[in-house]
């Protein structure tokens, strides 16, 4: 047996520039000497201490198909930028049909696989997929215990997607005993973590909140209850706690067969995030999303003649929206400032829609729309080319108005649609996971549709009376605070907000409430850069008193 490592020192706490880290890459100082053997090694020691790459190894079965286990798991890590090393517990034959067979490893020889990797190769987070027995799983208890790691990822794999079972019952005890109270967090679906509790029924959102709790209780740090299998239901909503508190994470339910791997990726993904620096709750977003956009840009692929083909965790590679890095990610915070565009307003003051944007932008606007009622299409579309490219370059989210036809066309990062618009899932449908979805809504019932429907944010109003928005009706502060409450999307407040009411506005501390969008109170204006700036500078100095 190869001679074992001494674990490496820990990795150093900031990251030279690439350039201060290549230098140790350099020949020696002579080029006809070459370095002696251990010279070399302590070179790459600390050049690798230098350029760390956030490291996952992941403790899981082999799937031939390569859909699921260790496959999966070292795609999703490469897909996310971490590296993915592996120790494999298990090999099994299996396609898109089934598993035909499972072949165990011996335990010692998975604890020989987790010795080599984990003394020499700073891991920081171990992932665990398929555990098949309860001696692995001690196996890899008592690894952890000797070289412990910055995070744990609990991914309790018991029954395949296509039913078959992958881990026994003794397993379970193990599990509970011994490796939930050493996880960071544990991912089960509803099927395992009824199996995790005695065959309990999950039949609600509830009982799914009651089963995190009572796995919470087990010993982990967070829990995720993964609620893809539920029944009659048209979003799937996952169940996050932290011991404290539930989140209610929704995700798109994608039309597909090719959904073979996705509990093993979205543990993989946590772990990759963990790996780079995210706390939990953003690892557990992010990885919902990847999985939510592979299986988008995946939902056609035909591999294999079962019904549950693999899907395709490089998409990023293939799509040239991902490629032109052109996907904005949404924060919420950019509804600070949310200039929309009125065509009317531009040309009573002789400006272009382009000029109006670039303008806007220049006072310090952090999202725009374009809302053009009056424009030709293709008028319509050449502008809006032209103001992604404009905002793109500045960094802030650009949305079109109603017309999602001229968003794909464009390329813009979203749309932004109301009541009677095309309904916001259909626009999900249409855009994909990654564009922003706006919809306007004056009731708390709306805003938890537009919420199922997968919309990024809700915009609420009218706030004050409007002459920009023929009948539109007055919700008051009082309606703008119920809908807030309500909301379990962020709100921008919209309707006749200027400057001289921004302030009350932003200083009622309602919660989800990120900022205002305003038309006339910029566009209706001689210079739209000034009014913007002292929008902004209002709005900030109210944000800085309540
Ligand atoms: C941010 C924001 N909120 C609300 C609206 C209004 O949308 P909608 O109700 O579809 O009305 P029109 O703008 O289409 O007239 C909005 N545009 N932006
Ligand atoms: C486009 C729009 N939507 C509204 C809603 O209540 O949903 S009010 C509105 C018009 C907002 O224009 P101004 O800032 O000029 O009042
Ligand atoms: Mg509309």
């Amino acid at each position: 047996m190869a001679s074992v490592q001494p674990p490496p020192a820990p990795l150093a706490p900031h990251r030279p520039s690439i350039t201060a880290a290549l230098r140790f890459y350099s020949p020696a100082v002579s080029p006809r000497v070459s370095p002696s053997p251990a010279a070399r090694s302590r070179r790459l020691a600390v050049a690798a201490r230098a350029m760390p790459w956030p490291h996952v190894l992941t403790v899981a079965g082999s799937d031939s198909g390569a859909g699921a286990g260790i496959q999966a798991d070292i795609k999703a890590c490469a897909a996310l930028g971490a590296y993915c090393s592996s120790v494999i517990t298990a090999v099994t034959a299996q396609n898109t049909v089934g598993v035909q067979g499972v072949h165990a490893v011996p335990e010692e020889f998975v604890g020989e696989q987790l010795r080599s990797v984990l003394s020499d190769m700073s891991v920081d987070v171990v992932k665990t997929g398929m555990l098949p027995s309860a001696g692995i799983v001690k196996v890899l208890c008592e690894s952890l215990r000797k070289f412990p790691v910055k995070a744990l990822v609990v991914d309790p794999v018991m029954v395949s997607t296509s039913g078959d079972t992958l881990s026994g019952p003794s397993t379970l005890t193990t599990y509970r005993d011994e490796l939930f109270p050493m996880a960071d967090i544990v991912t089960p679906n509803v099927k395992e973590a009824s199996k995790l509790l005695g065959d309990v029924s999950l039949q609600t959102i509830s009982d799914m909140r009651s089963a995190a709790e009572s796995i919470y209780k087990l010993g982990p740090k967070y829990v995720l209850v993964k609620g893809g299998d539920m029944p009659d239901s048209t979003d799937a909503i996952d169940v996050f706690f932290d011991g404290k508190e539930f989140i209610e994470l929704r995700g798109l339910r994608i039309k597909t067969r090719n959904t073979h791997g996705t509990g093993c990726t979205l543990a993989s993904c946590i772990a990759a995030e963990l790996a780079k620096g995210a706390s939990m709750l953003h690892a557990v977003e992010a990885a919902k999303k990847f999985v939510e956009s592979a299986l988008y840009h995946s939902k056609d692929l035909v591999i294999g003649n079962g019904p549950q083909g693999p899907f395709d965790h490089l998409f990023s590679l293939k799509s040239p929206l991902y490629k032109m890095g052109s996907l904005h990610k949404f924060n919420p915070d950019d509804l600070f400032l949310y200039a929309v565009t009125d065509s009317g307003m531009n040309k009573k003051w002789g400006r272009s829609i382009e000029d109006a944007v670039k303008a806007a932008i220049e006072g310090g606007a952090t999202i725009v729309q374009l809302r053009e009622k009056d424009a030709e299409t293709r008028e319509f579309l050449e502008a809006a080319k032209t103001c992604v490219e404009i905002c793109r370059s500045s960094g802030v989210p650009l949305l079109i108005n109603d017309r999602i036809d001229v968003a794909l066309a464009c390329n813009a990062d979203g749309v932004h649609v109301g009541q009677s618009d095309m309904p916001a899932w259909e626009v999900r449908e249409l855009l994909g996971p990654g564009k922003i979805i706006g919809v306007s809504c004056k009731t708390p019932a709306q805003a938890e549709q537009a919420w199922k429907d997968g919309a990024d944010y809700i915009g609420c109003g009218g706030v004050f009376p409007t002459t920009t928005k023929a009948n539109n009706p007055t919700l008051g502060f009082e309606g703008l605070r119920t809908v807030c409450f309500a909301s379990k999307l962020p709100v921008v407040a919209i309707g006749g907000i200027n400057a001289r009411n921004a302030g009350s506005v932003m200083e009622l501390g309602l919660p989800n409430l990120k900022g205002v969008a305003v038309v006339s109170a910029l566009f209706d204006r001689e210079c739209v850069a000034t009014e913007t700036r002292s929008l902004r500078s209002i709005l900030m100095n109210a944000c800085s008193r309540s």
